[in-house]
C-alpha cells in the first residue's frame, strides 16, 4: 500500500494495516550485500539507512519544535513500519533535525477545541506510535539532542537506551501535571520501568522537567555526552547492542515489556474514551489554552 493510502487508513482507524504492532517473528540478520546507504523521507521524518551496519537513523524534522501532531505521528509510524519490515535494518537511532529540540511532546493544538472524532483519531495515533516503538524488534536508541518534555520524553523512554547531549538549556521529563493534565497509565508504566516507582511518583506529581545531569542521576537517561559526540556515541552503543544475537535480545525485550504492552492493548478503546472525556472538560480546555498563551507570552 502506498504511503498516502496508509496515512489515510491510519487517520481513519488509528491503526496501521500492516502486520501487528507486536509479537512479530524474530528478525534475521541482513544479507551480506555490498555496503549501501539509503534514505527516504516524508514531511516530518527523515530516514537514513546504513545497510552495511544494519542501522537506520530517524530524524524528526517538524519545525519549530517537533510537536507530535496527527501528521507527525502517522508519518513516524509509517517510517518505523518500513524499517521494521526491512531485513537490512536491525537497529534505529531516533534523533532530531531541529536544533535544540528533540520533541516538544504532543501537539497541544490537536487537543484544543476539536471534535470528539478528532480527539479519538489523535489519541489512537498516539497509542499506535507507542505500541509500535515499545514493541519494536529493532534495537532503539534515543539520541536526545534537545529539550524533550512530555510526549517527547515518552519517545525517549520507549527506546531501549537513551543518550542525552550535555547542554544546560536542555530538559526532559513528563511535565503533564504542569499543564493541568495527567499522564496516562501507559506513559506512567513506561516511566516506572525506566526510573523505578519512587522517582516516577515524585517526578510525575511535580511535573518535573529535569536538567540533563539530573536526568542522568535519576536514571531517566543512561548517559550524557558532549553535543558534538552524540552521534558517534549513539552509533557505538548501537554496535554494542547489535553484537548480540537478535533472537535472544528480542525475546528478552518482549519478556520485559509484555505486561505493560498487554495492558494498553486490552484497554485501548477504554483509554480512548478516557482521553476524550478528560480532554473535553471545560476546565482542562481552559488549562491548555492558558498554557499555550503562556508559551506565546514567554516569547514577547
Ligand atoms: C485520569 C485520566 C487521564 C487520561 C489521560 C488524558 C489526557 C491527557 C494526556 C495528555 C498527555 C500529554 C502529553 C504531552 O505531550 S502535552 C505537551 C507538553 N509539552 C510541553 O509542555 C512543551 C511546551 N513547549 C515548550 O516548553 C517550548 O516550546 C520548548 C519545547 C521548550 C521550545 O522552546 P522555544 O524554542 O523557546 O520555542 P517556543 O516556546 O517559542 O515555541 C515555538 C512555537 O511552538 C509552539 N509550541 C511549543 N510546544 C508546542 C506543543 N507541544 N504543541 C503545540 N505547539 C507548541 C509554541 O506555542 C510556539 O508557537 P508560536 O510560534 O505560534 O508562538
Amino acid at each position: 500500500m502506498a504511503a498516502p493510502a496508509l496515512a489515510r487508513c491510519m487517520a481513519r482507524t488509528g491503526v496501521l494495516p500492516l502486520g501487528q504492532a507486536w509479537g512479530r517473528a524474530p528478525r534475521l540478520p541482513p544479507s551480506p550485500l555490498p555496503a549501501q546507504r539509503r534514505a527516504f523521507s516524508n514531511n516530518k521524518v527523515l530516514v537514513e539507512l546504513d545497510e552495511s551496519a544494519g542501522v537506520a537513523t530517524m530524524k524528526f524534522k517538524s519545525p519549530p519544535v517537533n510537536s507530535l501532531s496527527l501528521d507527525f505521528l502517522t508519518e513516524f509510524c509509517i517510517s518505523l513500519e518500513k524499517l521494521e519490515n526491512d531485513r537490512a535494518c536491525r537497529g534505529v537511532i531516533l534523533t532530531s533535525a531541529v536544533p535544540k529540540i528533540f520533541s516538544s511532546g504532543l501537539d497541544i493544538t490537536e487537543m484544543c477545541g476539536k471534535s470528539t472524532e478528532h480527539y479519538a483519531e489523535f489519541w489512537r495515533a498516539v497509542q499506535e506510535m507507542w505500541l509500535r516503538l515499545y514493541s519494536s524488534n529493532m534495537v532503539t536508541v534515543a539520541a536526545v539532542n534537545g529539550s524533550s518534555p512530555a510526549g517527547g520524553c515518552l519517545i525517549a523512554l520507549t527506546c531501549d537506551y537513551r543518550i542525552m547531549a550535555e547542554n544546560p538549556k536542555f530538559s526532559i521529563g513528563l511535565n503533564e501535571a504542569q499543564l493541568g493534565i495527567v499522564a496516562p497509565f501507559w506513559f506512567k508504566d513506561t516511566f516506572v520501568n525506566v526510573v523505578g516507582h519512587r522517582v516516577a511518583e515524585s517526578s510525575l506529581q511535580l511535573g518535573s522537567l529535569h536538567s540533563a545531569p539530573e536526568a542522568h542521576r535519576i536514571g531517566l537517561v543512561d548517559e550524557l555526552v558532549p553535543e558534538e559526540k552524540l552521534k558517534d556515541r549513539a552509533t557505538a552503543v548501537m554496535q554494542q547492542w547489535l553484537a548480540l544475537p537478535d533472537h535472544a535480545r528480542q525475546l528478552t525485550k518482549t519478556m520485559m515489556r509484555k505486561a505493560v504492552l498487554d495492558r494498553l492493548v486490552a484497554h485501548r478503546e477504554e483509554d480512548v474514551q478516557n482521553f476524550i472525556s478528560f480532554i473535553s472538560k471545560e476546565s482542562i480546555q481552559k488549562s491548555l489554552r492558558m498554557y499555550m498563551e503562556m508559551l506565546k507570552k514567554k516569547k514577547s
